[in-house]
């Protein structure tokens, strides 16, 4: 077990948002968290990467429990991708070098600057790496952030809607990058999408929220219409290509 979520709950004011949250992923996984429009999901995942202090439970990663840990400690087993991304004037190749931060002492090392380069080629950004982040276009940006927390090297990697502003091609290219990096570090990704097709191509375990707990788990072949609509409000068909579910609304 590389990630575990025992009892969360979380409120905003008197707003209660999570209530008890309890998850587990092992280390190669992929788990998509999915849920209606804000019933917290992002929430979940700013809990987990201590950005909000749960009201009550536990995170342990990699073996700690992040709430005893320092912010450098928690960036150095948690890479995190939030929804909306804040720019500002640097340069793709600086923003990415920023993911090794957590890693970093007092000067930036030569494999700091390798596996910058190297993610960078992965996500087939070298040639706009002097391009300003400011610049970009709403996917671009999607792109380096990821490419960022993949550069970060963390045991798990949160990302809230990774492919909300990626085209097709991006999305099933970046999704590979991500599924290829969790299985070959032995790493876990959560993640959070609306779109439920591919959510089922490429995540390995499924978690339904809503009323602030998981309320359905389990795998791509344990998606049922039945969870569609008790969770959604939508009935549902599932159909089978090539071996993977697709969901079609009736
Ligand atoms: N900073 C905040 N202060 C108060 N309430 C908030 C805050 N952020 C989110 N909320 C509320 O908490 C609830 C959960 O929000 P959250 O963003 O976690 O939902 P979500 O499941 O990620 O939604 P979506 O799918 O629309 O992105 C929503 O009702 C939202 O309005």
């Amino acid at each position: 077990m590389i990630l575990q979520v025992s009892g969360v709950h979380f409120d905003y004011k008197s707003r209660k948002v999570l209530n008890g949250i309890e998850l587990s992923v092992e280390r190669g996984e992929i788990l998509a968290i999915m849920g209606p429009n804000g019933v917290g999901k992002s929430t979940l995942l700013k809990c987990m990467d201590m950005i909000l202090k749960p009201t009550a439970g536990a995170v342990i990663a990699d073996g700690s429990d992040l709430t005893k840990l320092s912010n450098q400690e928690v960036a150095q087993k948690i890479g995190y991708v939030a929804q909306r991304n804040d720019v500002s004037r640097t340069t793709v190749f600086d923003a990415v070098l920023l993911g090794r931060k957590p890693h970093i002492g007092l000067t930036v090392s030569q494999r700091d600057y390798q596996i910058t380069d190297a993610a960078l080629k992965r996500f087939g950004l070298e040639q706009m790496h002097l391009r300003r982040i400011d610049e970009m276009s709403g996917g671009e940006l999607q792109k380096v952030c990821i490419c960022r927390a993949i550069a970060q090297e963390p045991s798990v990697l949160l990302l809230d809607e990774p492919t909300s502003s990626l085209d097709l091609h991006n999305q099933l290219e970046i999704l590979k990058i991500i599924r290829d990096v969790t299985e070959g570090h032995q790493t876990a990704t959560v993640l959070t999408m609306h779109d439920l097709n591919l959510a089922l191509r490429f995540a390995d375990k499924f978690m339904f929220m809503k009323d602030g707990i998981i309320h359905d788990a389990c795998d791509a072949s344990g998606v049922t219409p039945e969870i569609i609509e008790n969770i959604y409000g939508v009935k549902v068909h599932i159909e089978y290509f090539k071996g993977i579910p697709y969901v079609i609304p009736e």
